[in-house]
């Protein structure tokens, strides 16, 4: 059975004045795929991410979604799209002025116009899929940890069901076993909603769990692909480099301008 891609790039370059971030850059997410993408700090996974949920236009190249060119579009098409996403930004990025559940039902109230009745239960539903009881709905996140406000910003990533999720970071400012915790939370999920993710980290633990398959990003483009099971045979010296945090190898931190 062939299915096009989820998501698909193709020769995306992307460049802010002289520095070039993204110089062609192919890329195909199957549907239902788990892709995370690492690579070291400044080598442009955030600029690549944003690139595809429409927050930066390429200078070049084409990204589809489900088959559809969406470079093409206009501005009011893209943000519609955009809010079909779901997103766990670094640090949850929620908002402080509101309580939790009225984060999780945000997109639901605003994106989708659905009566606050029912946009609070389904916040309610969601924040009790990610380990979080009634009680923590009418706080507001400046009362939570950063294991908390992680699953509420996980929360809000599911709340509208949605078949394509992007991962920023997911673990960052986290403790090893709540980082865990959280991997786990994701991949069920993920797997609940069968949908489609991309994820960017260089926290390798994280990427092993999440992943089906991993694409190592490196002087703007994707220098190695395949799947969590070959990233250890990968037999490419900067992904080994990478993949092992050794200082020694053909990454050369010096030659960055990061
Ligand atoms: N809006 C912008 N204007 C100018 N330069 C930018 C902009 N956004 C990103 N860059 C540059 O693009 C490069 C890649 O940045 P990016 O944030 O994508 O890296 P990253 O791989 O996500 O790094 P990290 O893992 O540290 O978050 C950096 O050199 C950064 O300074």
């Amino acid at each position: 059975m062939s299915t096009a891609p989820k998501i698909e790039l193709s020769g995306v370059k992307k460049r802010f004045g002289p520095k070039i971030v993204l110089d062609g850059l192919d890329l195909s997410v199957a549907k239902g795929e788990s892709l995370v993408v690492i690579g070291g700090s400044g080598t442009g996974k955030s600029v690549l991410l944003k690139c595809i949920i429409g927050l930066l236009t390429p200078d070049e190249g084409t990204i589809r979604i489900d088959g559809q060119d969406v470079l093409t579009r206009s501005q009011k098409d893209r943000q519609k799209q955009m809010s079909k996403f779901g997103m766990l930004f670094q640090g949850a990025a929620l908002f402080d002025s509101l309580k939790v559940w009225e984060n999780v039902a945000f997109g639901l109230i605003k994106a989708q116009g659905m009566g606050r009745a029912q946009a609070k239960s389904i916040a309610l539903e969601k924040l009790k899929r990610v380990g979080l009881q009634s009680d923590v709905a009418d706080l507001h996140p400046d009362e939570l940890s950063g294991g908390m406000k992680k699953r509420v910003g996980l929360a809000r990533a599911i709340a509208s069901e949605p078949e394509i999720i992007f991962f920023d970071e997911p673990t960052t400012g986290l403790d090893p076993i709540m980082a865990d915790v959280i991997n786990d939370l994701i991949v069920e999920c993920v797997r609940d909603l069968g949908a489609t993710t991309v994820t960017i980290t260089h926290d390798m633990a994280s990427a092993r769990k999440i992943a089906d398959n991993l694409g190592m990003l490196y002087d703007g483009k994707i220098i190695w692909h395949g799947s969590k099971a070959d990233i250890d045979q990968s037999g490419n010296a900067y992904v080994d480099q990478f993949i092992h945090g050794r200082a020694e190898g053909p990454i050369k931190m010096a030659l960055r301008s990061h």
